[in-house]
């Protein structure tokens, strides 16, 4: 459990106080404002497998628990925010673990996208697929330069389902999600921030967080019932649908993932992005 010690003459430099919940999702609380750095941690890229979506899960669950003033969320890497589902977990998979893979990406969505305080991305670098979808979870993004962001399932063989166009369509005008989601499009930073995918862009991942942090303090004033009552107004219809469709939309992933023709791109997929470095 995360506790909230709001003792306010702490220094500004050291307000944060490291309150780590697993190696895989470390959690800092800024003890003077209640606002929450919450760091993916999973090297090289943090791949999404199941302990890493449960384990942000859960720390979204006690930040709900313990009244969170605002979440910005991070990631331990250098340049990478998230690579999105580990392709290990998805390519020749073991049926049990692909189920509860997708599972768990279902309950961390329905967390983050329906949480009852601000919630912000600070992108440090790429943020592909499921990357893309946490970032777009969230009220606010901000990224820094050179970096990717996109939904790329179109190009991997597969259609994002329901929810996931949902958290696209809160964010980008009809003709960018057609765009963005038909030609399965990933963006440079630049190309983000004109169509809208992102908000700001910083020059580091020191100027991401501040940026989120002032995002954040814009909702000082803003009575956080009133908030919570808002927010789920405005995207309690999409959590709704996938909450009264779970089995479904899990069988439309599993279909996917074991379409052949999907397997086969994903080994050839795994095979370029391994040889890379060759
Ligand atoms: C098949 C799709 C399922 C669709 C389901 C149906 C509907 C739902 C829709 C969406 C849900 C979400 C799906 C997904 O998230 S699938 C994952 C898609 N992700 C990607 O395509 C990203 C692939 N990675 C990259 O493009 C690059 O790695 C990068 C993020 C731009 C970073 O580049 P960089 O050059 O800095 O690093 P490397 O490429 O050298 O990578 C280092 C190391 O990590 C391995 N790796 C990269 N990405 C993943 C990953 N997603 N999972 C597991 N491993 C990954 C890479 O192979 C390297 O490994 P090595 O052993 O060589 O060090």
């Amino acid at each position: 459990m995360i506790s909230f010690l709001m003792r306010r003459t702490i220094p500004r430099c050291r307000a944060y106080s490291s309150q780590t919940t697993s190696e895989l999702t470390k959690v800092e609380v800024n003890e003077k404002t209640g606002v929450a750095v919450v760091t993916l941690n999973r090297p090289p890229v943090n791949g999404l497998n199941v302990a890493a979506l449960r384990s942000l899960e859960k720390v979204i669950g006690d930040l709900e628990t313990n009244k969170c003033k605002g979440l910005i969320l991070s990631s331990s890497s250098k340049n990478i925010f998230c690579a999105g589902l580990d392709l290990t977990e998805i390519y020749k998979p073991d049926q049990e673990k692909l189920k509860s893979l997708w599972t768990a990406f279902q309950d961390l969505w329905i967390k983050l996208y329906g949480a009852s305080f601000p919630t912000t991305a600070a992108l440090n670098g790429h943020a592909i697929a499921g990357g893309c979808v946490l970032a777009l979870s969230c009220d606010y993004r901000v990224m820094v330069p050179n970096s990717s962001i996109g939904l790329n399932e179109t190009e991997l063989g597969i259609s994002p389902t329901a929810w996931i166009i949902a958290s696209m369509q809160n964010v980008l005008s009809k003709r960018s999600v057609e765009l963005a989601l038909l030609q399965g499009r990933i963006y440079k930073t630049n190309q983000a921030l004109e169509i809208g995918l992102i908000d700001e862009i910083a020059n580091d991942k020191d100027e991401t967080i501040k940026k989120c942090e002032e995002f954040i303090a814009k909702y000082s004033r803003v009575q956080s019932l009133a908030f919570s009552l808002t927010k789920r107004e405005l995207r309690g219809k999409a959590i709704s649908e996938l909450t009264s469709n779970r089995q479904g939309d899990l069988q439309f992933f599993v279909d996917s993932i074991n379409n052949p023709s999907v397997q086969k791109f994903l080994e050839k997929y795994l095979q370029s992005l391994k040889s890379k470095k060759n």
